[in-house]
């Protein structure tokens, strides 16, 4: 018989080579969490406590994947983001907890908004798992959200998170950077985008279990055009925002300026720039 202290020793045993101790910790307490079923605070105060044979098992396989770099959310085929439960697989992008972030913004955006009958429209340009068209959606369940990404796989599991999550978004195929997206005259209030935005210079940096697990076409942009999306979607946004509507977007830590620069250019004013929780410039919002 195991206890979860052995569990926890295995594992920083099994994956000292993939990742830092810290990380191990978390890794093996969502292990254990997901298959045994006990919470967080039961695992850490009784660490004496047997696994059942059954989970042992179950546990050391995960442990098998992990060792090959594999992310843990995919593996277990699930992660949260913003309080809620989302599928993902190696079609989707993992959500981010700076993503997160990004959502909190455009909640606060409509607090201080005064109730009009009229509900507001919102458009998440590269939804991946669906989580930031879907975690607003359950927060502002007025709100008309349609979301679109290139990837007929992603939307597949975005689709199947709205049902899981219990609520209802327009999800689209489309290419924002060769739109065929016709929406005939409608119009949006808010548009919102974490799009692509790693150059080959943050790839050398990454960590292999991203790069070599988590899609390409989620993650990557052509070095000689960084900001190839954010040039895209402002322009869309020039024609799809209402008057005075807000456009969010995640962005690169290494171009704050030159996003903000951009959108200035385009035309976009009272640009705001923030920093996530690693006090990285992360994201900006604009007002058309
Ligand atoms: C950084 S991921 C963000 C996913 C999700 N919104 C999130 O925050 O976790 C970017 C997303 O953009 C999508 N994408 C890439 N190129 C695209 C394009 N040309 N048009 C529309 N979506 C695209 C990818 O498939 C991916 O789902």
């Amino acid at each position: 018989m195991k206890t979860i202290k052995d569990v926890f020793l295995n594992f920083q045993q099994g994956l000292i080579e993939v990742y830092d101790t810290r990380e191990i910790e978390s890794i093996a307490l969502l292990v254990l969490e997901e298959i045994t079923g006990t919470s967080r605070a039961q695992i850490k105060a009784f660490p004496e406590d047997d696994v059942p044979g059954e989970a042992l098992e179950k546990i050391q396989s995960i442990l098998d994947e992990l060792k090959t770099g594999k992310p843990v959310q995919y593996i277990l085929g699930s992660t949260e983001f913003y309080g809620l439960n989302f599928l993902v697989n190696p079609a989707t992008l993992i959500p981010r907890p700076e993503t997160e972030e990004l959502v909190e913004w455009v909640l606060e955006s409509q607090k201080s908004k005064v109730k009009s009958k009229k509900s507001v429209s919102i458009l998440d340009i590269g939804t991946g798992s669906g989580c930031i068209a879907i975690s607003i959606k359950k927060n502002l369940p007025d709100a008309v959200v349609t979301a679109i990404d290139i990837s007929a796989d992603a939307l597949h599991t975005a689709r199947q998170n709205a049902v899981i999550n219990d609520v209802e978004v327009s999800f689209i195929q489309d290419d924002i950077l060769n739109t065929k997206f016709e929406m005939g005259n409608s119009k949006f209030d808010i548009i919102i985008s974490n799009p692509p935005y790693v150059t080959l210079e943050d790839k050398l940096r990454m960590h292999q279990n991203v790069t070599n697990f988590e899609p390409h076409t989620a993650l990557f942009v052509p070095a000689h055009d960084p900001l190839v999306f954010y040039k895209a979607i402002a322009d869309y946004a020039l024609t799809r925002l209402n008057k005075n509507g807000l456009l969010f977007l995640e962005i690169n830590e290494s171009f704050g300026k030159e996003t903000a620069d951009l959108l200035t250019v385009k035309g976009f004013t009272r640009i705001e720039l923030r920093k996530d929780m690693s006090v990285k410039d992360r994201m900006v919002k604009a007002v058309k």
